[in-house]
């Protein structure tokens, strides 16, 4: 007799740093049957791969406790629960798991009203305030950087770092850019909408790398008008790229925006980088994740108001010509890998979704 696979519901949204933990993770359970949780017209329709069949409920920009917001945010909220609700019953689901996002509140709580098991995974050194509100609720908190079990007191934490595609832990395809061998090479990632503040200081900055040989990959993200000014025939810019692993195990530094997912892949392919934190997330939560890097010595950290295009131009020379400093740094970043991050959290899982 064949054993009926577990349920498991995964919701996860919006973002590639919630999505490609998940993604990862989900492929980890091969032996459960898996289906995803997003909002409509978010990255995850896109995303997720076909296997996984996605539900999707509209859950409208609420965020924080209820009850603190509009009673438009409270009713929004409700509903996204009872459907929630309705498809965890219907499909007959054993648990759910969620890396945060709109969807997580709705799905953690209707999982909870119907007494399933419930994982959460954050990937911020500074928890989001839908994490520490709802970690009590759940049966694991699963844990990027340890410093995050400090404000969750009465969640039960394990440290699993962060999950990434299996393209960075595995041999991955070769790089599809004619990058000379022997070419330094700087990659500037501003997280999965691109930072056209970062890309304005690059650009300034650029002139003085390419004329040091220096060549650059810039994934400036679709938002930026001024995204093709920049024309050199070692200077490769693109909105979006689909290959990050091949492309950060080539390069020799880079300069970065703090999400946990980028840094969790600088980590794992050892990269030294100069990280500028979104002046703008949530209770400046990049700059917590980032100081984790800089206090390793992983990393450069700066903050984007201190930041002048020739301060940048100088400090990526300046690293870029110290081979010691720079191998040091790679080092400490290595440091702070979790090679095997996507089995840690899968048995997180398995031990509660049975
Ligand atoms: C602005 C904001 O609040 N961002 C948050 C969002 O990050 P966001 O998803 O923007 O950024 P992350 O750095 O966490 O992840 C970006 C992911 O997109 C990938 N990528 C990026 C560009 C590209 O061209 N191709 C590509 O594949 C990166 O390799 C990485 O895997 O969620 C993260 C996880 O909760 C938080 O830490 C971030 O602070």
């Amino acid at each position: 007799m064949t054993e009926t696979p577990t349920r498991l519901l995964v919701a996860a949204s919006g973002t590639g740093g919630h999505l490609f933990p998940a993604i990862a993770t989900a492929d980890s359970l091969s032996d459960y049957h898996i289906e995803w949780l997003g909002v409509p017209d978010r990255l995850e329709t896109q995303l997720v791969p076909q296997k996984y069949p996605i539900h999707t409920i509209a859950v409208g920009g609420f965020q924080g406790k209820p009850g603190l917001g509009t009673l438009m945010t409270g009713t929004r909220l409700a509903t996204a629960i009872l459907k929630a609700r309705h498809l965890l019953k219907q499909g007959n689901f054993q648990g759910v798991f969620t890396t945060g996002g709109y969807i997580a509140a709705p799905a953690i709580l209707a999982a909870r009203s119907l007494r399933l098991p419930i994982i959460l995974h954050e990937s911020n050194a500074l928890p989001g305030k839908v994490t520490r509100w709802l970690a009590p609720r759940c049966t694991q908190v699963a844990i990027g950087f340890a410093v995050a079990a400090r404000y969750l007191p009465k969640a039960q934490t394990t440290v699993v770092g962060t999950p990434v595609r299996a393209d960075f832990t595995n041999e991955s395809e070769p790089l599809e850019f004619p990058i000379p061998d022997h070419a330094p090479l700087v990659v500037v990632l501003g997280g999965s909408q691109g930072a056209v503040a970062v890309n304005r200081l690059v650009r300034a900055a650029a002139p003085a790398w390419l004329e040091a040989g220096i060549w650059i990959v810039h994934l400036t993200g679709n938002l930026d008008p001024d995204a093709h000014s920049l024309q050199h025939p070692h200077y490769i810019a693109m909105p979006f790229y689909d290959h990050i692993a091949p492309l950060l195990k080539r390069a020799n530094f880079a300069v970065s925006r703090a999400g946990a997912g980028t840094l969790t892949e600088l980590a794992i392919t050892k990269t030294p980088a100069i990280l500028i934190p979104y002046p703008y997330a949530a209770e400046n939560h990049q700059t917590f994740n980032a100081k984790v890097f800089a206090q390793q010595g992983a990393a450069v950290l700066i903050q984007q108001q201190d930041l002048t295009p020739e301060q940048l131009q100088g400090k990526v020379l300046y690293l870029l010509g110290d081979s010691t400093e720079l191998n040091r740094m790679a080092e400490a970043a290595g440091s702070l890998a979790v090679v095997d991050s996507a089995n840690r959290l899968a048995e997180v899982v398995r031990a509660v979704v049975v």
